[in-house]
């Protein structure tokens, strides 16, 4: 974004660093078009100071007009709020995305934008931080023209054509918010309880809120003292610091690596034309509409008829939706459909996403071996399965990489790319690109039992089962992490997804075994402590939801709202006195550190084995995939938050309590990260790299 005056002087910096320090927020420097400089939060200031400058930008005496190319984002746009006149190429996107970082727009957005557009269009986009392009800005009245040619020849043209006029009436401080219909406190209540219902624990869209009020309520110097106390608080949170993380951590796993010496810029990826997907279920459908979605020609497989017939219908209406909700056509002609392997021998890449079932998927990859391009890539959406495997079932295991997506696979944005110890580099950058293509953050990661999340996962849910034997609810344990951020606890989302996912687990993993035993041995199994009270309730047909009961009471099959069932606590009641378990009264913190640190420590075992090529790539994975809580920016994140000796420290104490749960026993790497000083989240890449070539 460039500014300029009538006369042509230019006075808005092309590009400046530097900013927001909340102490300084009247001394902030000028931004980039991308806003300010997020990797200089927190450090030094430099540039010239920001609010002063949009504020002599808007008293001065010269029309000023931005001219806006690209993006004009965060302080960008504040910044071009500040002139007269806001003239935008038709390619260019503006927003004001502070809300993502865990901020609100501090240098006057939240003052100007509201006076401009109106309450409740400055809200949408504040609250939201969402990008709009030329068009829509033009509409919503936030510039004044649009141009298809050179944007700076057209400002100047409109600054020459508005010099001599009173600019009075262009200095958006001094509007009035224009009127809502209705009662103005009602719809900032409405509003309010609606961001604090969505943003479940997180502070900056609510302090948006609080910003966007000052606004619509005060005269504009106090609105800015407003804007400058409530951004203060933001700025010092650790949620600030969380979501900042995050940003960069999104950007750092595409530049992946192996532990084999692999890298994203050695290793240029094969141009994928036409894909196809092997299994229309509910993973394979919703692959399907991410393909096609993404502009791909897909060829859709399903050996079923009916399921075929039926998947046919769903996946168009999946498309339609879409397409209706972002306002385009649906992508319908990229769909074509079979029930016969041989249509994908013309594919560049092929998606195996059948049945979880090891004998079915080797006949499926000795098949696309023999049908397919002799250079296809195979990929299988196994979500645990050996990757190297199916590999060793086709002509070019070299080819064969995982893509673990996530249900509902055309929705959620996490893609475990899982590259076993043949995949070629050539063949995990094609995955990678296909995954950033349809819009996934895309996570590199090596192929053992539940690769990264899944693996994390058994350690976590494996607590929540010992919690309910010690003493603990399902209500208890779930309200504990839902109060930490997460949507639903551990037993809800058990009882939404089936109690009988993770009971086929266990019964294929030769845990779960057939009858009751009540003496000691019942609760161990190979070797270590094990909870059956998951698979005791799958024998008495309470699947959860689907059957109207599970850890929780739904009132019928197919209920969504769980409310505590008497039934289920007379039960662990019982199954506790047969086991000789003395319950005991177990507190919320207790929960979060039980499951977290469990997890957590899984995680830095992964890092150890060189799974994860960083905790960068754990955090994206947890918090794209698993509903980690976005402000928390993520387990390892976490970990380096609450201090790596304190989860030292705990895991210690409950590795004491519970010998026989080897998950709590402290991995070694977070042992030796903690005797070398605990360096900061962002140097343990490094920190691995140099304890590796010690040992
Ligand atoms: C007083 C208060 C003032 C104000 O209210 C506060 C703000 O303005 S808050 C700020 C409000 N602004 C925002 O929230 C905008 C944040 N940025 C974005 O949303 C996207 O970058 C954008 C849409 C602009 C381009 O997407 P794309 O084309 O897919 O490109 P990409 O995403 O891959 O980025 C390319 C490279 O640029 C880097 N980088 C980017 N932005 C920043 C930044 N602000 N800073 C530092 N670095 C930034 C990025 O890390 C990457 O580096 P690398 O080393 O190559 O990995």
């Amino acid at each position: 974004m460039g500014g300029f005056c009538g006369n042509k002087n230019i006075l808005a910096p092309k590009k400046c660093s530097g900013e927001a320090r909340h102490r300084g927020l009247t001394q902030n420097s000028a931004p980039g078009p991308k806003g300010a400089d997020i990797k200089e939060f927190g450090d030094s200031e430099s540039g010239p100071p920001l609010i002063p400058m949009i504020h002599a930008i808007e008293a001065g005496n010269k029309p000023m007009v931005a001219a806006i190319e690209g993006f004009a984002l965060g302080g960008g746009l504040e910044l071009a709020l500040g002139c007269h006149y806001r003239i935008a190429h038709s390619k260019a996107r503006l927003g004001l995305p502070e809300v993502t970082l865990g901020l609100l727009p501090a240098a006057g957005g939240s003052q100007r934008l509201p006076r401009l557009i109106g309450v409740p269009a400055a809200l949408d986009l504040i609250i939201t931080g969402r990008h709009v392009t030329a068009a829509e800005a033009l509409q919503l009245g936030i510039v004044d023209q649009v141009t298809d040619h050179h944007t700076v020849d057209a400002a100047v043209k409109f600054a020459l054509s508005v010099a001599g006029r009173p600019l009075d009436a262009r200095r958006i401080s001094s509007y009035s918010c224009p009127p809502v219909s209705g009662d103005l406190d009602a719809l900032f209540e409405e509003v309010m309880r609606k961001v604090r219902r969505g943003a479940r624990g997180a502070i900056a869209p609510v302090a948006c809120v609080q910003a966007v009020r000052a606004a619509a309520t005060l005269p504009y110097a106090r609105g800015m003292e407003r804007e400058r106390e409530l951004m203060a608080t933001l700025f010092t949170s650790g949620q600030a610091r969380a979501l900042q993380y995050s940003f960069f951590a999104q950007r750092a796993v595409s530049r992946w690596s192996t532990p084999s010496g692999a890298r994203w810029d050695a290793s240029a990826p094969k141009p994928v034309r036409k894909v196809a997907v092997i299994g229309l279920g509910t993973m394979g459908r919703g692959i399907a509409v991410a393909l096609a979605q993404a502009g791909f020609p897909v060829v859709s497989v399903e050996t079923q008829e009916k399921q075929l017939t039926e998947a046919k219908r769903a996946v168009s209406q999946m498309l339609e939706r879409g397409a209706k909700r972002r306002g385009v056509a649906a992508p319908l002609d990229k769909m074509s459909y079979s029930s016969n392997i041989q249509a994908v021998a013309d594919v560049d890449l092929v998606i195996e996403a059948v049945f979880e079932d090891m004998g079915l998927k080797k006949k499926i990859f000795q098949q696309l071996s023999a049908v397919c391009k002799p250079d296809a890539l195979l990929c299988t959406n196994t979500s645990s399965l050996d990757v190297d495997q199916l590999a060793s079932q086709t002509r070019n295991p070299e080819l064969v990489v995982g893509m673990h997506f996530f249900a509902p696979a055309h929705v959620m944005k996490l893609l475990e790319v899982v590259y076993g110890p043949r995949s070629s580099p050539q063949a995990l950058a094609t995955a990678m690109q296909l995954g950033k293509k349809m819009g996934k953050v895309s996570v590199a990661v090596g192929n053992c039992p539940g690769f990264v999340g899944n693996r994390m996962l058994k350690a976590y849910v494996e607590q929540a089962f010992f919690l309910l034997e010690e003493g603990a609810t399902p209500e208890l344990v779930d309200s504990a992490l839902e109060e930490f951020g997460f949507s639903m606890g551990f037993f809800k989302v058990s009882d939404l997804s089936g109690l009988d996912v993770g009971w086929k687990v266990r019964k294929e993993d030769g845990l779960a075994l057939p009858g009751v035993s009540t003496g000691p041995s019942a609760r161990i199994r190979q070797g270590r402590r094990y909870s059956p009270l998951g698979d005791l309730l799958c024998q008495r047909g309470r699947f959860g939801q689907k059957t109207g009961s599970g850890w929780y009471q739904y009132g019928k099959p197919g209920g969504r709202v769980a409310t505590p069932d008497p039934w289920l606590h007379s039960f662990l009641e019982e199954y506790r006195a047969q086991h000789g378990l003395v319950p005991r009264r177990i507190d919320p913190q207790e929960v979060l550190e039980r499951c977290l640190y469990a997890l957590i420590n899984e995680g830095f075992r992964i890092l150890e084995d060189g799974i994860a090529a960083g905790p960068e790539d754990i955090d994206c994975i947890y918090v794209f995939g698993y509903g980690w809580p976005h402000y928390r920016g993520g387990p390892m994140f976490y970990a380096a938050m609450v201090g790596l000796p304190k989860v030292l420290e705990r895991l210690e104490h409950y590795y004491r309590a519970h010998p026989d749960v080897p998950d709590l026993q402290p991995c070694s790497l977070l042992r030796r990260l903690v005797a070398s000083g605990s360096p900061p989240v962002q140097k343990w890449k490094e920190a691995i790299k140099k304890l590796h070539s010690q040992l």
